[in-house]
């Protein structure tokens, strides 16, 4: 018998209010979305580190040359960010001032430390028109009958692919924005993990313009590197002594090496596609015994890495799914890819935040 939503749901009133609230805030998230790339347009985390790391209210204005009619606007704005955790403020100070926190770090430009990477492709891609558009499109793609391997609503909607060849096609600006976000992507933390696991040759599959090999040869200059790439990106990387760049497609080889390392990349591609990368990874490393292995850096979705992470997780599993034919996996959507594309064994070894690194072996 159909059980009756009326005998299982009784909320009180409090409930009901909380729930309405709830709702406001899921159904206007998109605001703060909306709000991060306001701040990061007008260049506030730049303006607060430019002044010093903390800024007043008409400190702000003035350093970003608004009409000093804006400045209750900008308070507003403000507020919001500081509550979704996007700046700082200082509490109990007579002026109200706003600081930078890890986040808004992230955001400032022209920091040349190491631990620095510039992530505003990132929140500028995810607002971008065609995005939202994709997001909008959603319920009628769930509704469509679509040829198997199924294209993501972006796809589908505006008939090319995002992260391709043909996407400045549609939109030139995001494709932009989209390359300077994967060369902008984290080399944080990986540099111990070559050390420590004895590897003594390298190669980056879908390895970009080669940050990544740079980040682990400045290191670890005895590990001899290899990034492999399109020839388009090949094309426009920059020079480097001791890095051997080679163009083709992962799909037919990789060069060889003790270990492979695959990183950020496989989540853009669906499982069988996954498989056939991963069966050419096998074909390039040595044995087990020789110390052949693949290096994965991926999400592997995983509800123990906390809420907060794991929302962050599902959000970008979401991403994949509007987005592109990938998918973000768990450890046993992982271990199936592996067994299949031949490996014997995997081990989860590290926790970068809410990715993982893991090492696969023949
Ligand atoms: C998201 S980026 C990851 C870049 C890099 N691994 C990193 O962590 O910064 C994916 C990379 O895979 C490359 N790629 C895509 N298809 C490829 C193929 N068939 N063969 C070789 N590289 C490919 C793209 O050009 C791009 O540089």
């Amino acid at each position: 018998m159909a059980a009756d939503s009326r005998t299982i749901i009784a909320p009180t009133d409090a409930e009901l209010l909380q729930a309405q609230a709830d709702l406001w805030r899921h159904s206007l998230y998109y605001l703060t979305s909306m709000a991060l790339k306001c701040a990061v347009e007008l260049h506030i985390p730049t303006a607060i580190h430019n002044l010093g790391g903390a800024a007043s209210l008409p400190d702000l204005v003035t350093a970003l040359s608004l009409p000093q009619t804006k400045l209750p606007f900008l308070r507003r704005l403000m507020r919001l960010l500081i509550t979704s955790g996007i700046f700082a403020s200082e509490s109990g100070a007579e002026v109200e001032t706003y600081r930078l926190n890890p986040l808004s770090w992230l955001l400032v430009e022209g920091v040349e430390a190491e631990d620095h990477t510039y992530q505003k492709y990132f929140a500028l891609a995810t607002v971008s028109l065609h995005y939202l558009e994709a997001g909008l499109s959603l319920a009628d793609w769930f509704k469509k009958d679509l040829p198997v391997p199924t294209p993501s609503p972006f796809e589908e909607l505006h008939g090319v692919p995002l992260v391709h060849e043909t996407t400045k096609l549609l939109d030139e600006e995001l494709d932009r924005i989209l390359n300077e976000g994967v060369a902008d992507m984290t080399t944080w933390q990986l540099e111990p993990l070559f050390g420590s696991a004895g590897v003594r040759s390298l190669t980056d599959c879908g390895g970009g313009d080669g940050t990544t090999v740079r980040g682990i040869i400045k290191a670890f200059p005895d590990i001899k590197c290899t990034v492999l790439d399109l020839p388009r990106v090949i094309e426009n990387a920059p020079a480097h002594d001791s890095v051997n760049y080679v163009a083709g497609d992962m799909f037919h080889s990789i060069p060889p090496a003790q270990t492979v390392l695959v990183k950020l990349l496989l989540h853009f591609f669906n499982d069988e596609d996954c498989v056939k990368i991963l069966e050419q990874c096998r074909k390039a490393i040595p044995s087990k015994e020789e110390g052949g292995k693949v290096i994965i850096i991926e999400i592997a979705v995983d509800p123990s890495v906390g809420p907060i992470m794991y929302e962050a997780q599902l959000l970008m599993d979401m991403l994949m799914m509007m987005n592109i034919r990938g998918r973000q996996r768990d450890e046993n959507d992982w271990r199936e890819i592996f067994m299949k594309a031949g490996f014997s064994d995997y081990k989860i070894v590290k926790k970068i935040g809410a990715r993982g690194v893991i090492e696969v072996y023949p």
